[in-house]
């Protein structure tokens, strides 16, 4: 077998060792994956402007957000159902990242729950790792309760921060999860609802009703609220002191009226192609998201993510960390946390790579004028 080079190579022992049902899970995207697809495409059509001799003999990826220090800025995205990758799932994921010193971001629907994954890295404080590095993704529910509950058993349970994903009032429509009717294997649960399986929350989310959402036998299957609007985002951010970042942001108006609101954080993410296809490419939105919110905040961005130069791209522009979804996939698929941590070091060694050759020696070195110019997309602003 030829070594992983790259997060690409990763990609392909992974697709190689799943199921259709598994496969289809990851790699899916809404209807004709246009903009799945374009979040790559997007980044390969930009250049890097490199500068000379400016001693790079040592690279500083390190960075700090939210008075948090993180060691580099590529940090995992949150995804559902991770024990589908492997039997380890979120918490192989969280532990690689706190060894890293980057974030995870553990989804609502997780196979572990909230409480499981922080005594899953537990053992890595005594070790004198930073397990603080963990914030947790909320769907908002039609029981608000639950949501709400999700908020402060994140509180208690050490994470630092809340990510409520905006992007997905529905499902998005994934043909080939449809044509091949998706399933969360059986012996998998979701495990931050088993505790409200009680006969009084009515609204909770189950595997079953999992299942059936991405059939798209009921879009509203997962009980996600589609009523969700700015003073729901208002009430989450009077519910907790934690900050509040808002996943699924595109246009400068949005980004605008979060930073009105009090939101703490943007993450521009188009949800990996998977929620309205035809929407731009991510990389292609971050310009007039930075514009609008003139460091207010800071401002992340997913979505197609795969390569040091692509990190790099996107700290120039502007963002102040991105986000890898898939590449967390594929380095669990191939072999747990140690895959993961691989994944992490391939793109964290090509961005340190990406830094010497451009002449940039510190994150904050990175900015737009390491860009062609003209490959910079027009911005609406
Ligand atoms: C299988 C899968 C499941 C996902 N589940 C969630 C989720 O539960 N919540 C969420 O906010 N985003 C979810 N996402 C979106 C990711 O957080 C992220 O936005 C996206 O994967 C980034 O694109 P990339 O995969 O090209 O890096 C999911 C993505 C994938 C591929
Ligand atoms: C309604 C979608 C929930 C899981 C998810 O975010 C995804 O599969 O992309």
């Amino acid at each position: 077998m030829q070594r992983i080079s790259c997060l690409a190579d990763l990609e392909r022992e992974a697709v190689d060792k799943l199921d259709l049902n598994t496969r289809t899970f990851f790699q899916s995207g809404a209807m004709d994956l246009l903009t799945r697809d374009d979040n790559r495409e997007a980044y390969n059509r930009i250049r890097i402007i490199p500068r000379m001799l400016r001693d790079v003999s040592k690279i500083d990826t390190s960075l700090s957000i939210f008075g948090q220090t993180f060691k580099s800025p590529v940090f995992l995205a949150a995804s559902a159902n991770q024990r589908m990758a492997h039997t380890d799932g979120e918490i192989a994921a969280s532990r690689s990242a706190c060894k890293h010193g980057v974030l995870h971001v553990l989804s609502s629907i997780s196979n572990y729950s909230i409480e499981e994954v922080s005594k899953g890295v537990a053992d890595l404080t005594e070790s004198g790792e930073n397990t603080s590095v963990r914030w947790l993704q909320l769907y908002v529910f039609q029981d608000r309760h639950i949501s709400y509950d999700l908020v402060k058993r994140a509180e208690q349970a050490g994470y630092t921060g809340i990510v409520v994903t905006v992007d997905t009032p529905y499902a998005g429509r994934r043909l080939d999860n449809i044509r091949s009717t998706f399933r969360v294997p059986q012996h998998l649960s979701l495990g931050n609802f088993e505790k409200y399986a009680d006969g009084m929350h009515t609204h909770s989310p189950t595997a079953e009703s999992t299942r059936l959402a991405h059939q798209n036998v009921n879009y509203t299957n997962y009980q996600i609220d589609p009523s969700l609007n700015w003073n729901d985002i208002k009430e989450i951010k009077k519910l907790t002191k934690l900050p509040v970042l808002l996943k699924g942001i595109l246009t400068h108006e949005d980004a605008a009226i979060a930073v009105d609101v009090g939101v703490d954080g943007i993450i521009v993410s188009n949800h990996g192609g998977r929620q309205l296809d035809t929407v731009p490419a991510t990389i292609v939105a971050l310009p007039e998201v930075v514009d609008a919110v003139k460091k207010r905040i800071p401002v992340f961005v997913d979505g197609g993510i795969l390569r040091g130069t692509d990190v790099f791209k996107a700290l120039a522009v502007g963002a102040d960390a991105v986000f890898v979804g898939r590449p967390v996939l594929w380095g669990l698929t191939y072999d747990g946390e140690k895959g993961v941590d691989l994944m992490i070091d391939l793109i964290n060694e090509e961005l340190r790579l990406a830094m010497a050759l451009s002449g940039c020696i510190k994150i904050s070195d990175i900015n737009r004028s390491y860009l062609l110019k003209s490959d910079l997309y027009p911005s609406k602003l």
